[in-house]
This record gives C-alpha cells, sequence and structure tokens, in this order.
C-alpha cells in the first residue's frame, strides 16, 4: 500500500497547490470585480449629483457613461455561480490570428513551452492595467476553450475547468491536450489533474430549470454558438445533442458581439410554456437578464396565452395552411354575419331604398380584388353606400347637360352626402352592414357546425369542418374562452385580414373623407392612409433581429407564417430533429419554412453527441428511432451508467392496478436519484396520471406526451408507450420523445396491450 499511498498523496499534495493557486486568481478577480463595482456607483453618484448644465455634446456623453456604468453595476451585482470556470494554456503563437481567432495552427514540439494562460469566465474583467483577468467566454479569445481537441489542439497545450462555490475553488478538472510533449509552466512540468470535467457536469442531479453549459461547451456546438448571424443557421441534432442549450447560448453570443443591433430584439420561441419556464433561468445565469423575449409559440399574440391542447385530428387541420382559406371565407363571413339586408334613409324630400341585391353589389365593389384588411374598408363602404344612395336620388332626373349644372349637380350630392352621413338610420345602418371584428369574434362564428361547413367549400371537408367546430364549441360569441397553441396562430392570421378594428365608434368625418374629397373611386389619400393604417398594425406586432426557433420540427405551416410576420428583417437560428416532429406532414411544414425564410443563405450544423441519455436509454430509443424515422442515424451517448432500463407490465386492463405499479415505480425512482422524476403518458390521460403523483412531492411531475418535449429529468416513468404510439400519425416519434427525457433512469410501463415478452421488453421496444 505504500508506493500506492505515497503517489496518491502527491497527487492530492499537487491538486491542493493548484486549487490554491486558481483560488488566488479568483481572489484578484474579486478584488477588482469590487473595485469596479465601487467606480460604477461613484460614476452614477457623481453624475445624479451634477446639475444639467454643460453641453448637449457633454450631457450625451455623460449619460452614456450613466447608462453604461448602471449596466455593469447591474451585471456585476449578479451573485454568478462559477464565476470564473476555466483556464487554457497556450504555446507561443506562431501564426497570426485568424479572424481575431487564435490561430489553430499546430505548434512546433520542440518549444513545449506555455507561453500565456488565459482564464475565462462568464464576464470580462481588467486590471487595473488593463490586462486580462478574466475572458468573456464570448470573445474571440476564449474560443480556443471550446474548440481545442487533442486531434487538434491548436495552441492549447492544457485546458483547465475549474469549480468554485461562491468565491471559493472546490475543484479543478484538466485535459492534456498534447499527451505527446511534456509542457513547461514556470519551469516545471505542466501538472494535469482529474479527470474530465464533462462526465462530472452530466452526472449530477437535474432540478426543475436548465443550467447553463458555459464550462463545458464542446467544439460542435461552439461552432454553431459562433456561427456567423446572417441568414440562417440551421442546426439538426438527436434528443440531448444540446440544441436548446446551444440555441441559448447563441442569443448569449450575439448580444455580446453586437449589442446595439441585438438587445431587446432576440426572440426566443420554444414549443410549450412548460420549456420556456424550464429554460427561463439560463440567460440570466450568463449575464443577460431581461435581453431576450422567451416566448411559447401559443403566447407570441399580445395577450392571449394557450391553455388548451388540440386532439392530433383537429391539430392537423388547424395547422395546415388551408385555413388560411378557410379564415379568409370565414372573415368575410363574420362581417355579413346578420347584416341588414335593406338600407332606408329620407332626403331630398323622400325615402331611399337599397334592397338585398343592390347591398350584395356594393359590398362586392367594397372589397373589389381583396387584400385589404376588411376592417381598414369601412370608409370605403361608407362612401360606395352614398354612391349607390345618391344614384337612387337622382334616378329619375335628367343628366346634367351644361358645365353649370354639372357644378350645381355637384354641389347638391356634397351637401346630400353631408346632410345622409349624419343621419342617425344611416349611421346605425353603417354599424350594423359593415362592424367591427376582431379575431376572436369571427373563430366565435366557426363554433356553428353548419356555418363552418358551409364556407368550408374545398378548404376543409365536412368531416373536418364538422371537427373544428367542436373544438371551439366552448367559446362564447365574442370568442372568450380558452385556446390553443394553433388557435393563437389563427388569431395572428386573422389579425392580418381584418385589421385594426376602428377605434370607436366616434360619429365624425372619415380620415380618407378629409384626404380625399368623396368623388373618386380610389384615390392617392385612401392609399396612403390605408398604408399608413397597415404599418401601424405591422408596429405594433413586434420586429425582430434574430429569431431563434426551438424545436422547430413542430411547427406547423399556420405557425411559421404568425412566426415570419414578426421576423421580416430578421436573421435565424432554427433548432430542432425531424426524428422528433409531432407534426405529421413534414414537406408542408418544409415549405411554410422556406417560404418565411425566402431565399436567406442557409448554413446547416449536426450535432451528433448525446449528453442526456446514457448508453442504456439511448439503446432502447433508438429501437424506437428505428421505427419512426427509419435510417436516421442516432446520437451517440456520451456515457453509460451501467442501469438498465426497466419493464414492468400490468396484465389486467384494470386502471387502479396500473396506478399502483405507476406509483410504485415512481417512489422505487425517487429513491434511485437525487433529482427529479417525472412520468410520461398519452395526453387523454394527464389526469389519470395527476393522481398517480399525489402526495409525492415537488420532485416529482406527470406530463401528457406533448408537454415532455425539450425537457428533462434525472428519471423518467414512461407509462403505457403504445397508448402513445397510437395516439396520433406521429405517435411513435412522440414516444421516442418521451423514451428520451431521463438523464438516468428509466421505466418503461406497459398495459395489457402491450406485454414484455420472457425477457421483459414489450413487442414496441423490441
Ligand atoms: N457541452 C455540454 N456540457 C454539459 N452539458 C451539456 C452539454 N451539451 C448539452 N448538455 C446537457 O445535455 C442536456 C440536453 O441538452 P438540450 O436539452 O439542449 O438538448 P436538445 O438537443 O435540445 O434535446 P431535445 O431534442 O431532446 O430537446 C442538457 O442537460 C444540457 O445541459
Amino acid at each position: 500500500m505504500g508506493a500506492h499511498g505515497s503517489a496518491e498523496h502527491r497527487s492530492d499534495t499537487v491538486r491542493d497547490r493548484e486549487i490554491a493557486g486558481e483560488q488566488c486568481h479568483l481572489d484578484t478577480v474579486y478584488r477588482r470585480l469590487e473595485e469596479k463595482l465601487a467606480e460604477a456607483e461613484y460614476i452614477l453618484e457623481d453624475a445624479a449629483k451634477r446639475v444639467q448644465v454643460g453641453t448637449p455634446g457633454a450631457l450625451a456623453e455623460r449619460d452614456a457613461q450613466v447608462y453604461r456604468a448602471g449596466a455593469h453595476l447591474q451585471r456585476l451585482n449578479n451573485e454568478f455561480e462559477d464565476f470564473l470556470f476555466g483556464r487554457i494554456d497556450l504555446q507561443r503563437a506562431d501564426a497570426p490570428e485568424e479572424h481575431g481567432i487564435p490561430s489553430q495552427t499546430p505548434m512546433d514540439p520542440a518549444d513545449p513551452v506555455v507561453a500565456e494562460s488565459l482564464h475565462i469566465g462568464r464576464l470580462g474583467v481588467l486590471d487595473a492595467e488593463f490586462g486580462p483577468l478574466v475572458i468573456d467566454w464570448r470573445a474571440p479569445a476564449a474560443a480556443p476553450f471550446y474548440r481545442a481537441t487533442p486531434l487538434e489542439p491548436g495552441r492549447v497545450l492544457r485546458r483547465r475547468v475549474i469549480r468554485s462555490k461562491g468565491r471559493k475553488v472546490i475543484g479543478v478538472e484538466d485535459d492534456l491536450l498534447r499527451p505527446d510533449l511534456t509542457p513547461v509552466l514556470g519551469g516545471e512540468e505542466l501538472p494535469v489533474v482529474g479527470d474530465g470535467a464533462l462526465m462530472a457536469t452530466l452526472g449530477r442531479a437535474r432540478g426543475h430549470s436548465m443550467r447553463d453549459i458555459v464550462s463545458s461547451i464542446q467544439r460542435e456546438q461552439d461552432e454553431v454558438i459562433r456561427a456567423a448571424a446572417a441568414g440562417a443557421t440551421l442546426v439538426t441534432g438527436g434528443p440531448g445533442t444540446g440544441k436548446t442549450a446551444v440555441a441559448l447560448h447563441r442569443a448569449a453570443f450575439l448580444l455580446y458581439q453586437d449589442r446595439r443591433r441585438y438587445a431587446g430584439g432576440i426572440l426566443v420561441v420554444s414549443p410549450t410554456a412548460l420549456l420556456v419556464s424550464y429554460t427561463e433561468g439560463v440567460l440570466p445565469a450568463l449575464g443577460e437578464e431581461g435581453q431576450v423575449a422567451i416566448r411559447a409559440v401559443g403566447s407570441l399574440v399580445d395577450g392571449v396565452e394557450a391553455s388548451r391542447y388540440d386532439s392530433p385530428e383537429v391539430s392537423r387541420i388547424k395547422g395546415s395552411a388551408r385555413m388560411v382559406q378557410l379564415l379568409r371565407r370565414a372573415a368575410r363571413a363574420a362581417l355579413e354575419l346578420g347584416a341588414p339586408t335593406e338600407l332606408r334613409v329620407f332626403a331630398r324630400g323622400r325615402a331611399l331604398r337599397l334592397d338585398a341585391g343592390r347591398l350584395k353589389a356594393v359590398r362586392g365593389n367594397v372589397v373589389g380584388g381583396g387584400g385589404t384588411p376588411l376592417n381598414l374598408l369601412r370608409p370605403r363602404a361608407r362612401r360606395l353606400l352614398l354612391d349607390a344612395l345618391w344614384s337612387e336620388a337622382v334616378r329619375d332626373l335628367p343628366k346634367p347637360g351644361t358645365y353649370a349644372e354639372r357644378e350645381q349637380r355637384q354641389e347638391e350630392r356634397e351637401s346630400f352626402d353631408e346632410y345622409v352621413s349624419d343621419e342617425a338610420p344611416f349611421l346605425d345602418f353603417l354599424d350594423a352592414w359593415w362592424p367591427a371584428v376582431t379575431p376572436r369574434r369571427v373563430l366565435a362564428t366557426l363554433r356553428q357546425h353548419r356555418h363552418t361547413n358551409r364556407i368550408a367549400r374545398r378548404a376543409v371537408t365536412p368531416e373536418e369542418a364538422r371537427l373544428l367546430a367542436a373544438s371551439w364549441r366552448h367559446l362564447d360569441e365574442r370568442g372568450a374562452g380558452g385556446l390553443s397553441a394553433h388557435d393563437v396562430a389563427l388569431l395572428d392570421e386573422l389579425q392580418v385580414l381584418l385589421g385594426e378594428p376602428a377605434r370607436s365608434k366616434v360619429r365624425e368625418v372619415d380620415a380618407v373623407d378629409l384626404l380625399t374629397g368623396l368623388d373618386e373611386v380610389t384615390t392617392y389619400g385612401e392609399r396612403a392612409y390605408r398604408q399608413r393604417e397597415r404599418e401601424r398594425v405591422a408596429e405594433e406586432r413586434r420586429e425582430y433581429a434574430h429569431v431563434i426557433v426551438d424545436e422547430a420540427q413542430d411547427l406547423t405551416p399556420m405557425q411559421w407564417r404568425m412566426i415570419g410576420r414578426r421576423s421580416r428583417m430578421a436573421t435565424w437560428t432554427i433548432v430542432g430533429d425531424p426524428a422528433q416532429s409531432s407534426w405529421p406532414f413534414p414537406a408542408e411544414a418544409q415549405a411554410a419554412m422556406d417560404e418565411v425564410l425566402a431565399g436567406k443563405p442557409r448554413r446547416r450544423h449536426t450535432l451528433t453527441v448525446n449528453y442526456r441519455n446514457p448508453a442504456e436509454i439511448a439503446e432502447v430509443a433508438a429501437k424506437v428511432l428505428e421505427l419512426a424515422a427509419p435510417g436516421t442515424p442516432s446520437p451517440s451517448a456520451v456515457r453509460s451508467t451501467g442501469a438498465h432500463p426497466r419493464f414492468a407490465a400490468v396484465r389486467e386492463p384494470d386502471p387502479a392496478a396500473f396506478a399502483a405499479a405507476a406509483r410504485a415505480e415512481l417512489e422505487r425512482l425517487l429513491g434511485e436519484v437525487d433529482g427529479t422524476v417525472a412520468v410520461v403518458v398519452p395526453m387523454d390521460r394527464r389526469a389519470e396520471a395527476a393522481g398517480w403523483t399525489a402526495g409525492l412531492g415537488e420532485r416529482v411531475v406527470a406530463l401528457g406526451s406533448l408537454e415532455a418535449k425539450g425537457l428533462e429529468y434525472d428519471a423518467t416513468v414512461v407509462a403505457d408507450p403504445t397508448g402513445i404510439a397510437g395516439e396520433s400519425e406521429a405517435g411513435l416519434r412522440v414516444l421516442y420523445v418521451a423514451l428520451t427525457r431521463a438523464t438516468q433512469r428509466l421505466t418503461v410501463l406497459s398495459g395489457p396491450d402491450d406485454l414484455p415478452d420472457a425477457a421483459g421488453v414489450p413487442a414496441l421496444l423490441k
């Protein structure tokens, strides 16, 4: 034991010495941070004391300084976990930097001396002489920390991950990137401590919120994070390859690179509100509080929050681009619903009347070739009604012959318009005949199956019309009531078709009339007015500079259209995995995406390593992948735990027995892992599953299959796999999602429909 013991002892002292060295550096960093904090506070106070005098230029300068100091203070005050997390020891450079990134050119093996050591952290910190104490992880100089591999080490001799708690360094983990050399630092051999930081991170218990991965971003991920912003960056990769993590780190990177452009201008679209709350903490941990809008696809329309799920049959109709046609007709029909069929006014000493046929013709003229939002056509409706009434009024009169007669007729016309358009019968008629229509009101009209079927024509089949109507039956006549994420995209589409309703019913002269007079059919003024109106509506709907789509494989054509409307000027990062798609028509979604990206240059990346699931779980998932998306390669699992998934079964069709089995599994798993446990069930068994978890505490959640998207847990029970696979056309892909949520343990619990064979494996998973 002697020799072994002393070797261990020696390595312990080396470790302690290395930790002490890093502690010393961290202390210096914190001292410097405190100085900077004091400085920022001083600048703020000083600025506040100074009176508002000085040249505009000096004031602007001061304001800018105050702003920077304030922002800086806020970031410094953020108590970061692992503020300083990395270090690279580099060989002397013999080649100039490439695009601002230190050269990756291999070095001269004859010169294994560490020429410089760089510390990497969440923010950059300079010492009093402007020397770098810590380099921001997003800076080009930090790239080799993530890019260097033993095959392509570049200048990196050693990479070190530093773990700390508060202000105390508790560990270091090194990778020697040039085992072929004996690198030297300060005249001594470069010590190498620990056995890899990545594995330690991956094995940690999960909580209910996602952690950042700054200290262990891998090379293929780093390439995505730092990819140029222009055009569209498309990233695919299997479950657990870090797509979500990478997408969020990319947002932080873009902010670092061009804050002026991206602050407040990045939108991250997530499939569910659950995934939004799971990922919300990552950007603040990276020092980017409140700079990025992370929204669920069901919350993209202001003031609306999706709270319902549609059945798969209904989802596939609502998500389809066929809905555009249906909604166009629905909007038009909503306008006409209950419209009066006769207009009577008294003017020029007699009753004037427009009958149903006449009104129909006028309506057709108002809409013209279509295209203009219906609510914006109201001024035109008013004008064309007056035209029609006027021709009634002068029907029996001879046409004016002379110039003077024409002048006279024109004057009469003007006073006719003025008089009629102030009369209550006319105003009441206009309100009823061309009412302001809201998107929700239109949806509400589609509750009536007969109505929906009537306007559907070839857009949807009668059966589809029935399903749609049934899905909206709970709405009231104004459209109030819970909506699904699919409905939200429909509301957004309707908003475009309808335009903003006129603000109020104030009965004054229309802006259009002021601009144009009443005599031309369509005037420049009117077009300009409509144009401004359209721009106003568009402005109210935010435009983003960069849009990041997570789980892009699930977006329906209608959702792509909705996101596209917010991103006309944007550059894109789109991450997804077709094999996990719950949308049944990938080609249609692809076409919708192509339309949104409209010729933007695309750069493609593939992530290949599964950091979430141990090999034992990945292996089971791969079998379902082969059924769900034959030929799709499985990402390779980066670690294994030795714990194989368990297959349990309930043989009787007895809900109570199934519940007892599920609960027993959950309790067992709670004992086996330190973190979170989830049970995933078919969507229509969610209420049942909620009962199984009652009283088991906060570590346990019950999820419907579609709710599990993007989330992860230490252990999962996938209950009723056959039920999940049979839920929809995309069921097998949804099951693949469910099977890939666990970081440690998986139990598959099947019912009598899918009993396991002698080896305990249900047929579906063989
Ligand atoms: N380089 C890394 N270092 C440490 N952990 C990582 C790394 N990359 C990914 N992970 C971890 O792996 C897990 C999976 O990552 P993430 O959720 O981003 O994957 P995903 O590709 O979005 O998965 P899915 O397609 O299933 O939604 C997370 O816990 C993440 O923190």
